[in-house]
């Protein structure tokens, strides 16, 4: 018989990218407040993204471990040194070959999983859903894996929706729209709005990682998502209830981090300094400034980004707005903006170039909205500040996610576009961006959708506060997995 004092020790493994690093990071950061043993594992590379995160927590007195594997760049093809997928996003072309080389690079990380189960034995192995094969492994040693899954339920429901039910066969165009079938809430998609591999009938490599990935996950413990109940019932319910899945929402997750630089220090290192950000956020007015971020991947060519310039310049407003392009030196030419816009936006705006304190940023009472292209961790940080946004989506599950916040929330002006296109983008234009800019944050519904947000940023907190929904699920997950290790 195990004594139930034992501490349970839970591995975690999270793809290495920077919107599935940031929340798996910070979920072992809320088992280990719960006095959990807790053991990041990750590649060589990517573990000085998480280093500073680690002593943070150890300053407070709770121990994240981190193990190290060595990742096989070279042996899949890659570039030496191409560990994470925003060295890939970074490029102008191949992306996509390139993502496919990764995908398979991290399938070579089994074995060594393994050894590392074999010789710790952890009590559970929380894996994200890129690894199908970390069932497998976790198997092995009879040890249960848990699935995290960074999306919205009301994704992972229209996906499976779309699986089950064909309901996109069932119209004559790529844009005539279709109803998915069964899911609540009469919600519409086009086909254009869906990659190509999900809706064609011949098999793909990322159809045939997609049906890993399913299958993997029936053969799972259960699925951990980073949302909370509250922000999307019906779709929490149908998806546990009518789709019959094992599922605990139990963010969001970016919550655990109370203090400035908690806030401030996320994945990369930030370009800009907390105090010089705050002190330019400081001398706003409330709700004054949208902030625009594109997450970690994707990658606008120079005539988008000059047209978002434009946008931002006529629209009038106040910004923040952050870009993947470094600049090499002050004389360097940039051509993704307009010439001279830089010296006549210079108390309007703020371009940050590299990487932002997003979450610190989205906190700040000046923020008014957020042009976001709907990565999910982008879209629930905003939730959980109380924002509105305009929703730009690329590719993943950013079309579902804009839905969401647009269709079934109501905090949220849609940029219009239609095509799934990934990693670059389907091209908007200066004119659709301005309108949509300007709705936001001075049009007639911008009064609602700021309150209806702040409504929801408050159910966020009190989701993941003691008594929460959030926090009891995760006291029942944690339990859940205490009984499994007693069953004979
Ligand atoms: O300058 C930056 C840019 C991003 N972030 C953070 O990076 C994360 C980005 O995640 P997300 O908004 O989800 O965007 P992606 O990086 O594009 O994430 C990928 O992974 C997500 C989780 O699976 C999916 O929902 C997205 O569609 C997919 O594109 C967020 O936590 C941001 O706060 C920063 O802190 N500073």
């Amino acid at each position: 018989m195990v004594s139930s004092c034992h501490q349970l020790h839970i591995f975690f493994f999270p793809y290495m990218a920077h919107g599935h690093m940031i929340p798996i990071v910070d979920l072992a950061k809320l088992f280990a407040l719960r006095g959990l043993k807790t053991t990041i594992i990750t590649t060589c590379l990517n573990a000085p993204l998480i280093s500073k995160t680690i002593q943070r927590t150890k300053d407070l007195g709770i121990d994240i471990d981190i193990q190290i594997l060595k990742f096989p760049s070279v042996e899949a093809g890659l570039p030496e040194g191409c560990e994470n997928l925003d060295s890939i996003t970074s490029y102008d072309d191949g992306s996509l070959e390139l993502i496919f080389k990764f995908l398979k690079a991290t399938t070579l990380l089994q074995e060594p999983l393994e050894k590392l189960l074999q010789d710790c034995q952890p009590d559970c192995l929380v894996a994200d859903l890129q690894f199908p094969w970390a069932t497998d492994a976790a198997d092995k040693f009879g040890i249960p894996r848990l699935v995290f899954k960074g999306t919205c339920f009301f994704s992972l429901c229209t996906l499976e929706c779309i699986r089950l039910y064909e309901p996109h066969k069932k119209v004559t165009s790529d844009s005539e729209p279709f109803v998915l079938t069964n899911l609540p809430g009469d919600i519409k998609m086009t086909r254009k709005q869906l990659p190509d591999d999900l809706i064609q009938d011949f098999e793909t490599d990322y159809s045939k990682l997609m049906k890993e990935i399913a299958e993997s996950e029936l053969r799972s413990f259960g699925i951990i998502v980073n949302s909370f109940y509250e922000v999307e019932p019906a779709y929490v319910d149908y998806y546990k209830k009518a789709l019959g899945k094992r599922a605990w929402p139990i963010g969001p997750v970016s919550l655990c981090n109370g203090g400035i630089d908690d806030k401030a220090q996320r994945g990369k290192e930030a370009s800009i300094s907390e105090n010089e950000c705050l002190k330019w956020l400081d001398s706003k007015k409330r709700n004054s400034v949208i902030y625009i971020c594109f997450g970690s991947m994707v990658n606008f060519s120079a005539s988008q980004l000059m047209e978002i310039a434009k946008a931002l310049e006529a629209s009038g407003q106040e910004f923040i707005w952050v870009v993947r392009r470094e600049k090499k030196n002050k004389k360097d030419e940039e051509d993704w903006l307009p010439k001279g816009f830089e010296e006549r936006i210079e108390r309007k705006g703020l371009i940050i170039r590299g990487w932002a304190p997003q979450v610190l940023i989205l906190n700040h009472e000046a923020i008014g909205g957020f042009l976001t292209h709907c990565g999910w961790n982008s879209v629930l940080e905003a939730i959980t500040a109380g924002k509105p946004m305009v929703t730009w989506p690329v590719f993943a599950d950013h079309f579902y996610n804009e839905k969401l916040v647009s269709e079934v929330l109501q905090i949220g002006v849609s940029v219009g576009v239609k095509e799934w296109v990934a990693v670059h983008g389907d091209y908007v234009t200066t004119e659709a961006i301005e309108k949509a800019i300007t709705e936001l944050m001075v049009g007639k519904e911008a009064k609602e959708m700021r309150s209806r947000a702040k409504k929801l940023g408050e159910m966020a907190t009190q989701a993941v506060e003691e008594g929460g929904s959030s926090y009891s699920n995760l006291s029942a997950l944690v339990e859940e997995v205490r009984s499994h290790r007693h069953r004979p």
